[in-house]
């Protein structure tokens, strides 16, 4: 009962901090429509006024209207970390810089922060990358033109049915195996790394999906790896383990052949995983969203049809494993609450043994991802006996 009330306040502060955000909220997503949602080159579809107001001569320039798109972006980015500010997130989504020339907006925007621009830690400084990635993506594909390969992706599978499948066949959660080559905290995990026969080893022992790394920077891994292996014949339902900042990428992600992708609660505010949660259901993909601690749990549990919940035993920001975690997330009202929602929970990262294992569906989980232990073994399929105490295979 006490757990309960807890959730309850929890969700009444959101909303009375909602009442505050409300503006930020409102501003935010009209600058969404009027700006974002347009091609970053289509200077000429913003309003004249709202350049004549901001110059004293009537004649509107090229260089005016780039100059107006500059003030509306770096406003967006300002409301977009004042929203997540307010959520409780910590990261930022790109680094703080002083306001462009000339602006002459909110006077509280005026005094932009100029502190300190290196990332706090690594998730931020995976995050301000990959901005900078998506940007020059999105530059040579536009939208408009992705949406319409969609076309020729190929076939989505099901990957929220294969979990529940491989559940029910062996009474143990089912593996989501990662086709991992290396990570900020571990380095390089292996170094004859094939992809495509890690996959087939993978699903040969047992796995019911498969999570690809798709960061090259910081994981090496790639869009390429999640191709070769969907186009392979992998059966394996396909997890894009990348770091979702923009709704584009999920386009992508099912471009090259996706079924699935992550959406992490650390990074996302409640507005983006509603929103990139219902985009990914339009298009037939499964959405994990992963959460880290309490808060970030609660905020998941408001937002409507989250059908999947990933708990990462990882803190992102500081590397500490702690497989606790996910016992202590699906202790009381919260569990209840997943109960009641049909929610899958999945148990994610620092899982070694078949103890581990045993521990994390005792707290309740329905599937566990699992990277390191079973990609470093020589053969990764018998890696999975390993990790389960007992052959899985199909
Ligand atoms: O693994 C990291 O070092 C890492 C660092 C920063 C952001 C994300 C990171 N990993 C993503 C994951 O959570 C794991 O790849 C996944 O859960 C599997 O974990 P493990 O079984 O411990 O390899």
């Amino acid at each position: 009962m006490e757990a309960t009330t807890s959730i309850r306040a929890t969700t009444t502060r959101v909303c009375v901090m909602n009442s505050t955000a409300l503006k930020f909220k409102q501003n935010y997503l009209s600058f969404r429509k009027s700006v974002l949602l347009r091609s970053p080159m289509d200077t000429k579809s913003i309003s004249p006024n709202s350049i004549r107001a901001q110059q004293s001569t009537a004649t509107i320039t090229e260089t005016d209207y780039k100059n107006a798109l500059k003030i509306k972006e770096w406003e967006v980015g300002k409301f977009q970390d004042e929203l997540a500010a307010s959520q409780g997130i910590k990261i930022r989504r790109r680094p703080p810089t002083g306001p462009p020339l000339n602006y002459v907006g909110p006077f509280e925007f005026r005094l932009a922060n100029e502190d300190d621009n290196t990332p706090r830690d690594i998730l931020e400084e995976i995050v301000w990358n990959k901005d900078k990635e998506v940007s020059l993506l999105k530059e040579r594909k536009p939208l408009a033109t992705l949406k319409k390969e969609l076309e020729n992706a190929p076939p989505v599978r099901d990957f929220l049915g294969a979990l529940h499948k491989s559940h029910l066949r062996t009474g143990l959660p089912a593996l989501i195996a990662e086709v991992k080559k290396a990570s900020p905290s571990r380095g390089v995990l292996r170094k004859d790394f094939d992809p495509v026969k890690i996959a087939q080893a993978y699903e040969k022992g047992g796995a019911a999906c498969l999570s690809v790394l798709t960061d090259e920077k910081y994981f090496q891994g790639s869009f390429e790896n999640l191709e070769k292996i969907r186009n392979a014949g992998v059966k394996c339902p396909l997890l894009c383990k990348e770091f979702i900042i923009d709704a584009w990428q999920i386009y992508y992600a099912r471009t090259k052949g996706a079924d699935a992708v992550l959406l992490i609660a650390a990074v996302l505010p409640d507005l983006d995983i509603q929103y990139m949660t219902k985009i990914c259901k339009t298009i037939g993909l499964a959405a994990l969203v992963e959460v880290h601690d309490e808060k970030e749990m609660d905020r998941v549990l408001g937002i409507e049809g989250i059908e999947l919940v990933g708990i990462n035993n990882r803190n992102l920001g500081t590397f500490e494993v702690d497989i606790s975690n996910t016992r202590h997330l699906l202790e009381g009202e919260r569990g209840e609450v997943i109960r009641q929602k049909d929610i899958i929970v999945v148990g994610e990262s620092g899982l070694f043994t078949p103890s581990d294992i045993a521990y994390v569906q005792d707290a309740g989980v329905k599937a566990v991802l699992v990277g390191e232990s079973i990609v470093k073994q020589d053969d990764p399929g018998k890696g999975i006996s390993g990790l389960f105490g007992k052959d899985i295979s199909p």
